[in-house]
């Protein structure tokens, strides 16, 4: 049935109301404030809000997190805040998912992986199990996380419910070969996990929309609140459908973003737009 995406923000107002039909995703994005260098303050208080995200009326299908939820910026003592081998963090995403039934897309945390630190992005699905542990390809200078970082080398997509997906961390979405790069592995859906500060709230708006647009997939993004390390984050946590209309948006404070989601959207705008097919990458160098 040919589907009227030009009205498509009004449709999916609409289906915002009615999560619980099927081919439909609810989700819940954690848009919080982070406490520099405070792990166990931090966990603490992902873990209540996480729970008032699962105990809502409308249970989420999926819960995300922002960037480095567990140490923040607190670059200069990273090697010693960093979780050893994400173990702890594992343990508990691992826990929450299981017992909650909700795929958990654990934004990312500072990981100290044999005596290294990389900011890693660990997803586990609704049996808890770990189906996805992606480490932060490109380092963000600004941030001088290239000084106590070390990069990841390998893109990573994963399926839950057996739906393609693709994950990246903040700075990546400024790099649109990425994105594609997942695509065209099969993600129909991006989940980027940031710590994204003013005064670039023009570009991470505009950045993420674009990714969803060309690429034909959900883009699905959670930013931090609050001040830390000399930066203000704004939030403006988005979920951006195919058509690349927003579908939820944060504002500057803490709140658990939520929306509603039409996993057949994606297909839908591939038909119509043939972006995929009608790619010339042999003319393109
Ligand atoms: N944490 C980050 O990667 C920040 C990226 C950022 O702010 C940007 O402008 O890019």
């Amino acid at each position: 049935m040919p589907v009227n995406l030009e009205s498509n923000h009004v449709q999916n107002q609409a289906q915002n109301q009615d999560p619980s039909r099927s081919n439909r995703w609810r989700i819940a994005l954690i848009q919080c404030d982070i406490v520099l260098g405070q792990p166990e303050v931090n966990r603490a208080k992902l873990e209540a809000a996480m729970d008032r995200a699962a105990r809502a009326a409308e249970k989420p299908d999926v819960i995300l997190l922002p960037e480095l939820w567990n140490t923040g910026y607190a670059l200069t003592e990273i090697g010693r805040l960093a979780d050893p081998e994400g173990q702890n963090s594992r343990a508990w995403l691992a826990a929450f998912a299981r017992r909650h039934g909700i795929h958990v897309i654990g934004g990312s945390i500072a990981e100290n992986r044999s005596g290294q630190v990389y900011n890693t992005m660990l997803v586990f699905n609704r049996s808890g199990e770990e189906v996805a542990a992606y480490s932060k390809i490109h380092l963000f200078r600004l941030m001088e996380e290239d000084k106590y970082l070390q990069p990841g080398e390998r893109s990573v997509t994963f399926e839950l419910d057996g739906l393609p997906a693709g994950a990246e961390i903040c700075y990546d979405i400024r790099f649109p070969e990425l994105t594609r790069s997942l695509a065209l592995r099969g993600a129909k859906l991006l989940f980027v996990a940031a710590e994204w500060p003013l005064p670039r709230l023009n570009h991470w708006r505009t950045l993420l929309i674009a990714r969803a647009i060309e690429n034909q997939m959900y883009v699905i993004a959670c930013n931090r609140t609050g001040k830390g390390g000399g930066d203000e984050f704004f939030g403006h946590s988005m979920i951006i459908d195919p058509w690349g209309e927003i579908v939820a948006e944060g504002g500057e404070a803490e709140e658990i973003v939520t929306g509603s989601i039409d996993l057949t959207l994606v297909d839908q705008v591939r038909r119509r737009i043939p972006v995929f097919d009608d790619r010339r990458p042999l003319a393109y160098d």
